[in-house]
């Protein structure tokens, strides 16, 4: 069963509530919250701060994207402000175990993300802490890019090793995701579909969270 994770870099932040409660009503599942340093990517966006005011407002999966240097500093902050799972970025993490294992002290689920020119050769030694992976499919940092078709296989490849080494692992894909390209990463074998611009850049961001999800099914057997 496809999850759609509409992602508030793309959202009206004057109108940031409604919005969330918008896509929350027209049944996406996670809201994912991307947070960058201006170090690790060359944009600025979101603190726990948001995270905070957001959570009375919504029964979503708080799916916390830390695009940032450093994110061992920033766990228990994110945490407390209510993410239910949180994603760092192994490329950020010289030390991943230990930043998996924190997050996992924390009480949440705990989430490795890889850029796209990243290869995926180390989930076997932190396996165990892993709720999540997340396949990069635009170069992070901004919204509103053009998915890498090259990362199609990566996703399979992902997929396969989750299904034989972890069942039960969700697999995200963020970037570039669309009506055009969602059928192509579920086939593939991705279950946690991240959307920005198609979400909150269409003109009724509900009616695009269903056609989403319409549109991923074509790509499920
Ligand atoms: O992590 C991200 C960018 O770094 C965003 O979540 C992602 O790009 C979503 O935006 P879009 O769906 O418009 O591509």
């Amino acid at each position: 069963m496809i999850k759609i994770a509409p992602s508030i870099l793309s959202a009206d932040f004057a109108v940031l509530g409604e919005q969330v409660r918008a896509v929350e009503q027209a049944g996406a599942e996670f809201l994912h919250i991307d947070v960058m340093d201006g170090h690790f990517v060359p944009n600025i966006t979101i603190g726990s701060l948001v995270v905070k005011a957001l959570r009375p407002l919504s029964g979503l999966v708080f799916d916390v994207h830390l695009m940032i240097d450093n994110p061992d500093r920033y766990i228990n902050d994110f945490a407390a402000a209510g993410a239910d799972i949180i994603t760092v970025h192994v490329e950020a993490c010289p030390h991943l175990h230990r930043t998996m294992q924190m997050i996992k002290q924390a009480g949440k689920m705990a989430g490795v993300a890889f850029n796209p020119a990243t290869p995926v050769n180390n989930l076997d030694y932190v396996l165990p802490l892993i709720d999540l992976v997340l396949v990069m499919t635009v170069n992070p940092g901004f919204g509103g890019q053009k998915f890498i078709p090259q990362m199609l296989p990566k996703i399979q490849q992902i997929s396969h090793y989750l299904k034989e080494n972890k069942p039960g692992t969700w697999l995200e894909v963020d970037g570039g995701v669309n009506t055009d390209t969602a059928s192509d990463v579920a086939r593939a074998g991705a279950g946690v579909l991240v959307a920005g611009s198609a979400v909150f850049g269409a003109v009724d961001p509900a009616a695009a969270v269903r056609a989403l999800r319409e549109a991923a099914r074509g790509g499920k057997e």
